[in-house]
């Protein structure tokens, strides 16, 4: 079961101390198999105590703890609450003037009627929106709230905490604004529509969340119209950090993708990217599922793409559900839904199996019940090892796409962020608990940013050379080959 802190509750109570000890609380905790993480005290006289206890719990214990607590004599309990609403009361970001306006003649500059020659400035040369607004470090976070997570079609104000979370992350590991925008349409033409009309303030457009098949013509029709760069983060910045985690699994397998079996299910935004990533870095063998099976070459597809992923994988004609995929698979990947994946299928993998149980919230296996039957085992989740989630991606890539102002972000910068992310883990550090870097090392976005700045210069896409690529100064460091 997972117990973990994002479904942690805050629980006030007063104990009676002639009454009760602390003890019979963390005992009644323990019985609806909580952990008790921190306890601050509040208030406390001779006669009673208030505490704060702040308890982790199994997804199926909430209901019960209340009750088993209020049972207790000599015990009240005032509130719970949820340190996860908590955090996200009010929202989690906020837009900051980056210097104050203390007088008339600041009010001048940064208003009417200074900033009007700034403003014909740009007109003159639209350019200009680059060094004199916020254009230069800016990304909207767009979505239309109809694949959020693995939750599905909640609606644009459901998708917010999402798409604030991505700002706010964004900020806080690349120095990157992001906006968190959430359209209410669901119409391909209107959203297109939208983010051309609003692309004008940004220096880069991240989509979020936008369901398949609809978020492929999005995005490729976005590429084609507007000259920022348009990068839908569940294909592509899933794809990039799969394909490092797959390198570095493989590093320590001693496997070679061009020769290993790999199961992907969830042929959805994220496991279309996926597929053409790992077809793209050598993979042979990829058989993809999705909910009516095996896709074989010789069905027709109503989603276009579903035909390319058939014509492109699965090249021995295999067919069956995702149970027969798994037999002699090496690598499982992923990106569909809750627990899909039977532990009984985890046993019918070849030697040393790999999974990466991506879903989000609630991955495709439990790991802890996989952990001891698999080599590596990765999640999407932040409350367990091993990472695999687009969110070690998308800071550092847009870092670099908007440190050197590049129209695009195209395969050889998706492949040097994957190369980038994997390689900052040293042979000494790799290790079936750490095939990819937590997004909290510090060399993470450094690393994606320069790698991908240097494949955007080499590419012809870059629009602006940073002084440290001047002249000679390209990095020199040569990335050692995927296998
Ligand atoms: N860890 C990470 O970085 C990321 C994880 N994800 C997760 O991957 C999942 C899919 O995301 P998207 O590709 O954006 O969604 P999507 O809606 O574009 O695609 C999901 C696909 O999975 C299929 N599917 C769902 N349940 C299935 C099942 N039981 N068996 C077989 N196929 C099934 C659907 O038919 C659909 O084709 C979500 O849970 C999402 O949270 C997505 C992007 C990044
Ligand atoms: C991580 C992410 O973008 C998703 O689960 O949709
Ligand atoms: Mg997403």
């Amino acid at each position: 079961m997972l117990k973990s802190s994002s479904n942690s509750l805050i629980l006030r109570i007063e104990l009676d101390q002639k009454v009760t000890t602390f003890g019979e609380v963390a005992n009644a905790v323990s019985l609806v198999g909580g952990d008790i993480v921190a306890i601050d005290v509040i208030r406390s006289d001779k006669q009673s105590t208030t505490r704060d206890i702040t308890v982790n719990l199994g997804e199926q214990a909430e209901e019960l703890i209340a009750d088993r607590i209020r049972m207790l004599p000599g015990v009240v309990l005032h509130h719970i609450s949820d340190p996860t609403f908590l955090v996200h009361l009010g929202g989690k970001i906020e837009i900051q003037p980056k210097i104050p306006v203390k007088n008339r003649d600041d009010l001048s500059k940064v208003y009417t009627p200074g900033v009007a020659k700034v403003c014909m400035a740009i007109h003159e040369n639209p350019d200009k929106a680059f060094t004199l607004t916020i254009k230069r470090n800016t990304v909207a976070v767009i979505s239309d709230g109809t694949a959020v997570l693995g939750l599905g079609d909640i609606g644009p104000e459901a998708a917010m905490p999402v798409m604030e979370g991505k700002a706010m992350l964004f900020k806080q590991l690349a120095g990157v604004d992001a906006v968190p925008i959430c359209l209410n349409t669901k119409d391909t033409e209107d959203i297109i529509r939208t983010i051309k009309n609003i692309a004008p303030a940004f220096g880069g457009i991240n989509l979020e969340d936008i369901s398949s098949p609809r978020c492929f013509e999005i995005e490729s029709r976005l590429k084609e119209e507007l000259d920022i760069p348009v990068f839908h983060d569940d294909q592509h910045g899933t794809a990039v950090v799969v394909l490092a985690g797959l390198i570095n699994s493989l590093r320590l397998t001693k496997k070679r993708i061009e020769d290993i079996r790999i199961v992907v299910v969830g042929i959805g935004a994220a496991g279309v990217s996926i597929i053409k990533m790992l077809l793209g870095a050598g993979a042979k063998t990829i058989l993809a599922v999705d909910r009516q099976g095996i896709l074989t070459r010789d069905n027709t597809y109503e989603n276009p793409l579903w035909d390319w992923v058939a014509q492109n994988t699965n090249q021995e004609d295999r067919k069956g559900s995702l149970s027969d995929a798994m037999n002699g698979a090496d690598v499982f990947i992923g990106v569909s839904g809750p627990n899909v994946l039977k532990l009984e299928e985890v046993h019918r993998m070849a030697s040393d199996p790999i999974i990466f149980a991506m879903a989000n919230p609630t991955p495709e296996i439990d790991p802890e019940s996989a952990a001891p039957y698999v080599r590596v085992i990765a999640t999407g989740r932040s409350d367990f090892p091993n990472q695999i989630n687009n969110v070690l991606c998308f800071p550092g890539i847009f870092r670099g796409a908007l440190d050197c102002r590049a129209s695009q972000i195209n395969e050889e910068m998706k492949l040097a962020a994957s190369k980038a992310i994997a390689f900052t883990v040293t042979d000494d550090e790799l290790n079936e608990q750490y095939i990819i870097p937590s997004i909290f090392n510090e060399k993470v976005v450094q690393e994606i940013r320069d790698q991908v700045v240097q494949a955007a210069i080499q590419t012809g896409v870059a629009r602006r050379i940073p002084p440290e690529f001047k002249g000679s100064k390209l990095l020199e460091r040569k990335l050692t080959p995927i296998s």
